[in-house]
């Protein structure tokens, strides 16, 4: 698949060079979920609108997504979409219910339920919307920062797809794992062939870094995440990157797996340019742990940005002395809250910004 776009030429290379390990004068820094209710204009925007109707709208993507960028000196754009897309895709019905996040109307129940999913799904066709997207949204950058793209990951989509929403103990999910491991597997290998193409096809559309969101490792131990996440994610790495690789791209991948301290090591060698991270794992040891391997990003508590502005500042200072300043994309370790102050989030950029050049000086 070759890129057929032209695009604006890129004025700010922190995060590229930063997920390749190369030296930047500031560290680069984006906020998971930039482009969220903690923001009025985006709840203005998004007012009386359908999630997912708004999804499909390239420009209202497209809108959503520079809005952060308008505010902030981020280094990154992030597209404004959902993980939950690609069940849609596959023949599923999710809605975004207010108050109650998202919802499967008609969740899979048992492993007969796999039978009434799309067997082999048109990417272009179902999620062709993405594309446009990212190829509007990276025009209308206008070469400010990269534009990174995104997936759920095998099993945090197939938890949802079983759970039919959020859920705490993910029970319904895990006794698939434990009850029908064949099924699972099929499962997870038909998301993987889908997340494939689709990473592709952002790339294609104008994408410059991909990010894989396992948001749902936490609920699996390292004997099932060695089973039923790891391998996939390895392989989505190897797929996306020979397949790019035969046009001569090179595009840096992320994986987050959110609370999967545990498989650190391991996710340090799966492909992956940048391993994010969580604020549970302290930056020294997630350095010595992942030995030099690859770029780090994350992670500060997202609950410091409630702290005062000084206070911040002061944590950054130390989230930096811990990574270094090199390899290293200061991030939140989850997603903003709609109830955080966005002086706060610019606070929170302004001080990675600062501290790292003083750092840099040193
Ligand atoms: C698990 C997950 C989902 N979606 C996503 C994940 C993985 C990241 C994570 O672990 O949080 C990924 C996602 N969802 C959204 C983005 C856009 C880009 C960005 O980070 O700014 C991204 C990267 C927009 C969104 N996706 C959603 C919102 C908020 C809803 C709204 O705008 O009305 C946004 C900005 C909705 C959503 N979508 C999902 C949830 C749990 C929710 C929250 C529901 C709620 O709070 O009521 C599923």
């Amino acid at each position: 698949m070759f890129c057929l776009h032209y695009f604006p030429k890129l004025k700010n290379d922190a995060f590229l060079r930063a997920c390749h390990g190369q030296e930047t004068n500031h560290v680069p820094v984006w906020c998971m979920r930039q482009a969220g209710r903690y923001l009025p204009e985006f709840r203005e925007f998004r007012a009386g609108k359908d999630f997912f109707e708004t999804c499909r709208s390239p420009a209202a993507c497209c809108e959503l997504t520079l809005q952060p960028l308008r505010r902030f000196p981020f280094d990154a754009a992030i597209i404004f979409s959902d993980i939950l897309v690609i069940p849609q895709a596959m023949g599923m019905d999710v809605q975004m219910v207010a108050g109650k996040g998202p919802t499967f109307p008609e969740p899979l129940k048992e492993p007969e339920d796999l039978l009434l999913l799309q067997p082999k799904v048109d990417v272009n066709k179902e999620l062709g919307y993405v594309f446009k997207a990212i190829t509007l949204t990276r025009h209308k950058l206008d070469g400010k920062v990269p534009l990174i793209g995104f997936t759920g990951a095998p099993w945090t989509l197939m938890a949802y797809m079983i759970e039919g929403g959020g859920s705490t103990t993910h029970s319904k999910a895990k006794r698939w794992l434990y009850r029908h491991p064949e099924a699972s597997h099929k499962l997870l290998k038909m998301l993987t062939d889908v997340i494939v193409e689709y990473l592709l096809g952002q790339v294609a559309a104008g994408a410059q870094a991909l990010q894989v969101f396992e948001s749902h490792a936490g609920c699996l131990g390292p004997v099932e995440f060695q089973e039923f996440s790891l391998p996939y994610l390895r392989d989505i790495a190897r797929k996306v990157k020979d397949q790019l690789k035969e046009s001569g791209q090179d595009v840096p991948m992320i994986v987050f797996a959110k609370d999967g301290h545990y498989g650190l090591e391991d996710l340090s060698q799966s492909h992956y340019e940048v391993v994010g991270l969580d604020w549970t794992i302290d930056p020294r040891s997630a350095r010595e742990r992942t030995g030099g391997k690859v770029s780090l990003q994350g992670n500060m508590d997202p609950c410091a940005l409630y702290a005062p502005k000084e206070r911040i500042s002061e944590i950054v200072k130390k989230m930096l002395e811990g990574f270094g300043t090199r390899g290293y994309i200061a991030n939140l370790g989850h997603g903003l809250y709609p109830d955080m102050d966005p002086e706060n989030v610019g606070a929170f950029v302004e001080a990675v910004h600062t501290h790292s050049r003083h750092l840099n000086l040193k």
